[in-house]
Parts: structure tokens; C-alpha cells; sequence
């Protein structure tokens, strides 16, 4: 564990798991379950596509981190951890995403 944002964000996410939600969004939204958490991260999605074509910057940066928060809330509702992410990312480094790509579909 580092001491990034989003280390910590994890950490805290993590923390919440079990405990009151109506102290926590966290707590509630993973109380709710994995595919609302899916819904959510997707409506965080589309509200930071519509900033990124308005190219408003600070309302971009703003769903920006609502995106990175509520992904991270979708992994945790999934037991999929934010290191086992990076560890995918790790993978690729170096390699092209072209070849990445061809190597997914198999051609
Ligand atoms: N980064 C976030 C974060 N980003 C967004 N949100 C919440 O996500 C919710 C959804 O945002 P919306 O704008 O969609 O608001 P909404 O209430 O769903 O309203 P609708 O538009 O859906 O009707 C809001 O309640 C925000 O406060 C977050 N809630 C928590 N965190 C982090 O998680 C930590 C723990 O938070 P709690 O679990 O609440 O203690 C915090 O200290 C933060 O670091």
C-alpha cells in the first residue's frame, strides 16, 4: 500500500464495508449491492462524458473523481480489489495496445 489518493480512498472503502449506512454513502451503496453499484458507476460515467464533450474542465475534473470513487465502490461490491487493477495495468506496461488488443480477440 502506498500513500496515493486512491490507496487511501480503497482503504477507506474498505472500512466502511458492514458498517451503518445511514452514517455512509460507502456503507450504503455497497449494502445495496454489486449491480447498483454498477448502475451508479455507469450514471457517473455518462456525466463525465457529457463534461469531457461540454469541455467544461473544473465540472470534468469534479466527475472525474466521482468516476474514480464510484469504480472503486463497484470493485469492493464485487470482492475485485483496486491492486488487483493495478496489477492488470502493471501487466501491460510496455506492451502496445495494438498487440493488446489483437491478443485479447485472439487474432
Ligand atoms: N469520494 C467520495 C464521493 N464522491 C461522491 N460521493 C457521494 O456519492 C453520492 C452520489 O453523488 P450524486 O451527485 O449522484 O448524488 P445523489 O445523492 O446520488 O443524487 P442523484 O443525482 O443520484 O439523485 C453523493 O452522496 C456524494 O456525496 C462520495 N462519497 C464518498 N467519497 C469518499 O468516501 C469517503 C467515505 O465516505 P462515507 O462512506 O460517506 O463516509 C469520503 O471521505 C470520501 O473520501
Amino acid at each position: 500500500m502506498t500513500d496515493h489518493p486512491l490507496d487511501r480512498l480503497w482503504a477507506t472503502i474498505e472500512t466502511r464495508r458492514g458498517t451503518d449506512p445511514e452514517a455512509s454513502w460507502t456503507a450504503r451503496m455497497l449494502a445495496r449491492g454489486p449491480e447498483k453499484c454498477a448502475e451508479k458507476f455507469g450514471e457517473e460515467a455518462i456525466e463525465a462524458i457529457i463534461e469531457a464533450v461540454r469541455g467544461d474542465r473544473s465540472r470534468l475534473v469534479a466527475e472525474g473523481a466521482d468516476v474514480l470513487y464510484h469504480f472503486l465502490l463497484m470493485l469492493a461490491a464485487r470482492g475485485v480489489s483496486l491492486d488487483d487493477v493495478l496489477a492488470e495495468l502493471a501487466r501491460r506496461e510496455g506492451t502496445s495496445g495494438i498487440t493488446e488488443k489483437a491478443a485479447r480477440q485472439g487474432t
